[in-house]
């Protein structure tokens, strides 16, 4: 006969997701839950350049020093050894379990620091101020933190949940055309698997105001933002509908990989394997329009020469998902519209057609 004792976890965080216009008073407000000795900041260095001033602004008044690590631009920068200097950097500076991390940029920022924070003293308090839109409606939200691994993405990471975040739509008048875009496709996403009306709301948006107004984009981040909070906050670790997320993503990684996280964002990417999915859906018998998505297409300067693999060996590189069971792939495929399940591949023929369908599209 064996004792036992039972351990009850909770992955459960409660944060606040903070939306609008300058919130410089509420992020002052909230680090009053810190000691002002010190606050460690991981920049994106564009943001660094064009906005410093605005965050310091809310950040001085409380702490008596801020330590800046400048995270270079782009996907490359979520690497082993960039996360190394991170942490060098960090616990040299004496950071100490109370200190906060704050995150200040788009997703590559988030995710990097989010495994900083989640791995340094085993926890430091993290705050996620993301100034792009994926980061806005996607990264920031939910608590996956990590790196990119020579064999594929996002393969090395833990789930850390934010103190808070501050979706500060000001930092939006500086975001380049090419990163609304990225961040697009993850609005798309939820159009597609959530919510169809966002679909036409885009349109609207993108005939009215060409990236160019925040503000006018805000209450479509926010919708966007509390589809992934209901989802997350019913599966924190993706034992179940969490995956629903990952709509598009299993192609979209492996796009990623074959362009060495430099050839194709991450939105890019995913706008391409939602096209693909959408394909493998229908293959299956669904019948979801591709317009849905294609009516978006001249938003993107995709062309996926660059990948150079043969839809037999981008199969084969699907493998290295995290999703993978019993060495089977699973994708996230639609019904319909808003009506997502997860598929686990037993016979690739129609994931093969799915990528020769996308490619020819894009070349
Ligand atoms: O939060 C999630 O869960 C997602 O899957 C959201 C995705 O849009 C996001 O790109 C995520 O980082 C991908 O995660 P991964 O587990 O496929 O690496």
């Amino acid at each position: 006969m064996s004792d036992s004792i039972s351990v009850q976890t909770s992955t459960e965080d409660i944060y606040e997701l903070h939306f609008g216009y300058d919130l410089s008073a509420e992020l002052e407000e909230f680090v009053q839950h810190y000691g002002s000795a010190k606050a460690f900041l991981m920049v994106d260095a564009f943001v660094l350049k064009h906005h410093r001033t605005h965050f310091e602004k809310a950040l001085k008044s409380h702490f008596n020093e801020l330590h800046i690590f400048e995270v270079p631009r782009g996907e490359q920068a979520k690497n082993i050894e960039i996360y190394k200097q991170a942490v060098d950097f960090v616990l040299s500076e004496g950071a100490e379990r109370g200190t906060p991390l704050i995150a200040i940029g788009g997703g590559v920022t988030g995710d990097l620091s989010g495994f900083v924070a989640a791995t340094v003293l085993r926890g430091l308090p993290l705050i996620h101020i993301p100034t792009t839109l994926l980061a806005m409606v996607d990264s920031s939200i939910g608590g996956k933190t990590g790196i990119n691994h020579h064999t594929g993405k996002n393969l090395v990471g833990s789930f850390y949940q934010p103190a808070a975040v501050f979706a500060d739509v000001k930092y939006l008048e500086t975001l380049p055309e090419k990163e609304w875009v990225n961040g697009l496709s993850e609005v798309l996403k939820y159009g597609m698997i959530h919510s169809p009306e966002i679909l036409e709301q885009v349109n609207t948006l993108i005939k009215e105001n060409t990236f160019v107004d925040g503000k006018s984009w805000l209450p479509l981040i926010q919708q966007s933002a509390k589809i992934k909070v209901e989802i997350v906050a019913e599966d924190v670790l993706e034992a179940g509908k969490r995956a629903f997320l990952n709509f598009g993503h299993t192609f979209a990684h492996v796009i990623e990989k074959q362009g060495d996280y430099k050839l194709y964002s991450h939105g890019e990417a995913v706008y391409a394997g939602m096209i693909a999915a959408v394909h493998a859906s229908n293959s299956l018998g669904a019948n979801i329009d591709l317009s849905n998505l294609m009516q978006f297409k001249p938003l993107y300067k995709l062309n996926l020469n660059e990948v150079k693999a043969s839809p037999e060996e981008l199969v084969y590189l699907m493998k290295t998902d995290k999703k993978v069971k019993d060495e089977q792939i699973q994708l996230i495929l639609l019904k319909e519209l808003s009506s997502p399940y997860v598929y686990k591949v037993s016979d690739t023929a129609f994931v093969q057609r799915a990528w020769e369908h996308t490619l020819n599209i894009f070349t």
